[in-house]
């Protein structure tokens, strides 16, 4: 059975979101805890989370993706999220509470009515906090539901969240080398770096709309040490198989300054993509036949 690096501890959000796929599930305590398993060699597979539709792109899963030596995406996989206020059995008062920041930026408006005046703070994940109010450090927790079963603790609340049908993206990754066939519903991923230039953001993008390409996420994150220069993470619907996609990465590649291929994988929605992939390959065979003088 492959084994898969999640960010942990037992009870995080992204636990659940490996358990959905095959294999013996390894935590850690962090995002580049997970990233360095899998670089070693120490697992087969890492799974993080990558982005949530309230709180945005995940930093240190962006950063940790550039970082040393690629890595690939081979699957995806959403989450519902919402949260569950734990406690130890028997408290009274809560004075702090713990927890990841995208968890504690979900839920700050129910805190703020429900517990005024209450210290946040954040913790390295949902689960860690947890543990840490089990260990007496803090009042409470906002947790994942599977939490409660894992730690000493008892719900103070359950289903809290400030936005309805908050969701988590997290991503499989894997050595490269892995490349996932083409199912007709996938999403590639690349970073690239571009020159300071005026217009070369319009124009990376130029070269998707004109493929017919659709663009599903833009981020952007800064150089370390070089304020003002990016590194724009772009996310389309395609697979790099099909030739529009690959025409369209070879493009970015002449944008770009540099560039890192992030997976080509089957979307979390399964929800086709309309590819145009005969129109595409019935011009390519038109131009081959125009090279050989067979047609005009
Ligand atoms: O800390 C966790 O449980 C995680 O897996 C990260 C996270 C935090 C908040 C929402 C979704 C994922």
């Amino acid at each position: 059975m492959p084994r898969i690096a999640y960010f942990g501890p037992q009870g995080t959000f992204t636990e659940q979101a490996a358990l959905r796929f095959e294999g013996e599930l390894v935590p850690v305590e962090t995002i580049p805890l997970a990233f360095a398993a899998l670089r070693k060699g120490e697992t087969e597979f890492a799974c993080v989370p990558i982005e949530n539709s309230v709180e945005g792109a995940v930093p240190a899963t962006l950063d940790a993706l550039v970082r040393d030596e690629p890595v690939v995406a081979v699957a995806e996989t959403v989450l519902d999220v919402r949260f569950s206020i734990l406690v130890r059995p028997g408290t009274r008062e809560i004075k702090t509470i713990a927890s990841h920041p995208h968890a504690l930026a979900q839920v700050r408006e129910w805190i703020a009515a429900e517990l005024p005046g209450v210290t946040s703070i954040a913790t390295s994940s949902t689960a860690a906090a947890a543990a840490a109010v089990e260990r007496g450090e803090f009042d409470a927790a906002v947790t994942a539901p599977v939490a409660v079963h894992h730690y000493a603790l008892e719900e103070f609340a359950v289903d809290v969240l400030d936005v309805p049908d908050a969701r988590t993206r997290f991503l499989l990754l894997a050595q490269p080398g892995q490349l996932p066939e083409p199912t007709g519903a996938d999403r590639t991923s690349v970073v690239v770096t571009t020159p300071n230039r005026v217009g070369v953001l319009s124009e990376l993008l130029t070269e998707l709309a004109l493929r017919g390409i659709n663009l599903t996420g833009l981020e952007s994150r800064p150089q370390k040490g070089k304020l003002g220069t990016y590194r724009f993470y772009i996310d389309v619907e395609g697979h790099i198989a099909e030739p529009r996609i690959g025409d369209a990465l070879a493009a970015l590649h002449r944008h770009s300054r540099e560039i890192r291929f992030l997976g080509s994988f089957p979307k979390a929605d399964h929800e086709p993509v309309e590819a145009h992939n005969d129109e595409f390959a019935a011009a390519a065979a038109w131009v081959d036949a125009v090279r050989k003088g067979e047609r005009g």
